[in-house]
């Protein structure tokens, strides 16, 4: 019989050790022949140790998905490192399904993580019972009548922006190339501070102070740049067991953290001191009626109601969460959705002039949100600039159990055999490729990649099954796990795009193939010949003078 001396246990452990890797291994290597992925149409890989990961990293704008979409239709295969086979579909029945079962298809662990980093632990990132419960509480924060509300901080924020500008033109004689993110990414962040929270960053006062909370989140969009550029965060994201490595980053990023928990527990005592003093006076002063009515207070307010039930409240910590959650969340998708906007608009001048038109029609500055949303040309050119620039290009899902996901549109396999269904197995990441979708030619017809508002005067029969949760759109996905916060970007939108338009003329800066994107959290654009200056949208913008 065979014994095992304490001397043998080290060898033992490490040979089981080595035989459970090399299983692991063999199996992952075996995938391109066992996967119920095999048999799915798609491109060849252009190398055994590479797949297709290298043509998909050269490719900008999707256009070589747009290829391979319309050569092998909306699902298929796409091969990873040593041809590991990843499915990619665009197939509406199936994404329905998927983001329709959100407990069944969470995020995968290492984008959780990923996403921790900078937005916190709050609702991007909760799953199951936890995600239920935040939303409950969290929905009605962000109801039309609460954006109403705050309408008027979109407005004013604009009109801040549009001052700014308008200063900057004046000096050089009306007009002035101005990098007009940057201006854009201040003003997001002020209103998200002030209808977050009912917290002044003053991003876009010049003579404002640096503001920490600020600085803070540099250092955690820092961490996320990177995140594409070093390979030891690729890594570290992949084995949770390595993340226990100091490294700067997470120095760095454990030291903003400390700061943003600091400041937002400094906030959720303040409100719940407001609220309090509020429910003791029995009615609202001006100035608590002000304050009450950012997300926080709201939150908090919907925290303590009678309607939920004890057991179903959210603790202090999970409320704290949800701070880094807007303020990322709620900052740089809103303005980079909006430089998109400005810079599509600086290439169509006919589409500027006809919206131009619109918005000197209506006889007020400071307009409500009802005004703004019955304005149809501003309404189609920003369902326009959220299909064709989604802030957020594509999301990411995890199969938690094997499964069969129906499709609209079957795909032939091999042998000419026709399958309406794909089958896949536990562990099986399921991409949610907005833009492939919101730029898809078999769903929004061959005029796809142009930037045409007069196209949502009457959309086509085929995009009406898309399961996005605004507009027949995949921006904001759709499902339980929606953005939240969409009712809120778009009428933010709105007031931007009303008052600069209204004020200036945009003419692009540069031409137009300089300009390319880059992905992060969101894609930003970067000027070719510029790019040590990092991410900026130049254009030329002129004060606009009424004939
Ligand atoms: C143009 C602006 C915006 C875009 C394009 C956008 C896009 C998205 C997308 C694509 C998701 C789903 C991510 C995923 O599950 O993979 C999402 C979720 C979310 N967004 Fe937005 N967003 C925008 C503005 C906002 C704003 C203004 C807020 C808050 C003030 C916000 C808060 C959230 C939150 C909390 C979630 C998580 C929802 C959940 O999982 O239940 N977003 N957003």
């Amino acid at each position: 019989m065979l014994s095992l001396t304490a001397h043998d246990i080290p060898w033992a452990a490490g040979a089981t050790l080595l035989a459970w890797a090399a299983y692991k291994i063999g199996r992952i290597l075996l995938l391109p022949y066992t996967s119920p992925l095999r048999g799915l149409p798609g491109p060849p890989a252009s190398s055994w140790l590479f797949g297709n990961v290298n043509e998909l990293m050269g490719t900008e704008d999707f256009a070589l998905y747009s290829e391979w979409l319309e050569k092998y239709g909306p699902t298929m295969k796409l091969n990873s490192w040593f041809k590991i086979p990843k499915l990619f579909t665009i197939d509406t029945r199936a994404m329905n399904y998927v983001l329709s079962h959100s407990q069944e298809y969470p995020k995968p662990e290492r984008s959780r993580h990923n996403l921790v980093q900078i937005l916190g632990n709050g609702l991007v990132v909760a799953e199951g019972e936890l995600h239920r419960r935040e939303r409950r509480i969290m929905n009605p924060a962000f109801g039309p009548a609460q954006i109403r509300e705050l309408t008027e901080i979109f407005v004013e924020k604009s009109q801040q922006l549009r001052d700014i500008w308008w200063n900057d033109v004046a000096i050089r004689g009306g007009s002035a190339r101005i990098d007009i993110q940057s201006g854009l990414t201040k003003m997001t962040l002020d209103v998200i501070g002030l209808a977050g929270f009912n917290y002044e960053f003053n991003a876009l006062n010049p003579d404002g102070k640096p503001n920490e909370l600020n600085a803070a989140f540099e250092v955690m969009f820092e961490y996320l740049s990177n995140l594409r550029k070093s390979y030891w965060l690729i890594i570290r994201s992949r084995f949770p067991i390595l993340r226990c490595i100091p490294d700067g980053y997470s120095r760095r990023t454990a030291a903003a953290h400390k700061v943003t928990r600091r400041i937002g527990l400094q906030l959720i005592a303040e409100k719940k001191a407001a609220l309090k003093q509020m429910a003791q006076s029995g009615e609202k002063t001006a100035g608590t009626a002000l304050k009450s009515r950012d997300l926080l207070t709201l939150l908090i307010k919907a925290n303590t109601s009678p309607d939920i039930p004890e057991d179903q409240r959210l603790s202090d910590e999970d409320v704290l969460a949800q701070v880094p959650t807007f303020l990322v969340a709620g900052h740089e998708t809103t303005s980079n959705a909006t430089t998109w906007c400005l810079y599509a608009l600086a290439q169509r001048l006919d589409v500027q002039r006809k919206l131009r038109e619109e918005l000197r029609e209506v006889p007020v500055d400071n307009p409500s949100m009802d005004q703004l949303n019955a304005l149809p040309y501003l309404d189609a050119v920003i369902r326009e600039t959220m299909r064709l620039y989604p802030p957020v290009v594509a999301g990411i899902r995890i199969a938690s159990k094997d499964d069969e996901i129906p499709l609209a549109v079957p795909y032939m396999d091999a042998h000419g055999r026709m399958h309406d269904t794909v089958r896949i197995d536990k562990g099986t990441t399921f991409p949610i490729p907005i833009l492939g979708v919101n730029m898809s030619k078999a769903l929004w017809g061959e005029d796809a990649r142009e930037f045409k508002p007069e196209r949502w005067e009457s959309v086509p029969e085929a995009v009406q099954p898309i399961p996005g949760v605004w507009s027949n759109l995949m921006t904001f996905i759709g499902g339980p796990r929606a953005c939240i916060g969409y009712r809120f970007s778009l009428v933010e939108m709105k007031a931007l795009i009303f008052t600069l338009v209204r004020a200036f003329e945009f003419e692009m800066a540069v031409p137009i193939e300089d300009i390319t994107r880059k992905i992060g959290l969101v894609q930003r654009p970067f000027v070719r010949s510029e790019m040590e200056k990092g991410t900026q949208m130049p254009l030329i913008v002129k004060q606009h003078v009424r004939l």
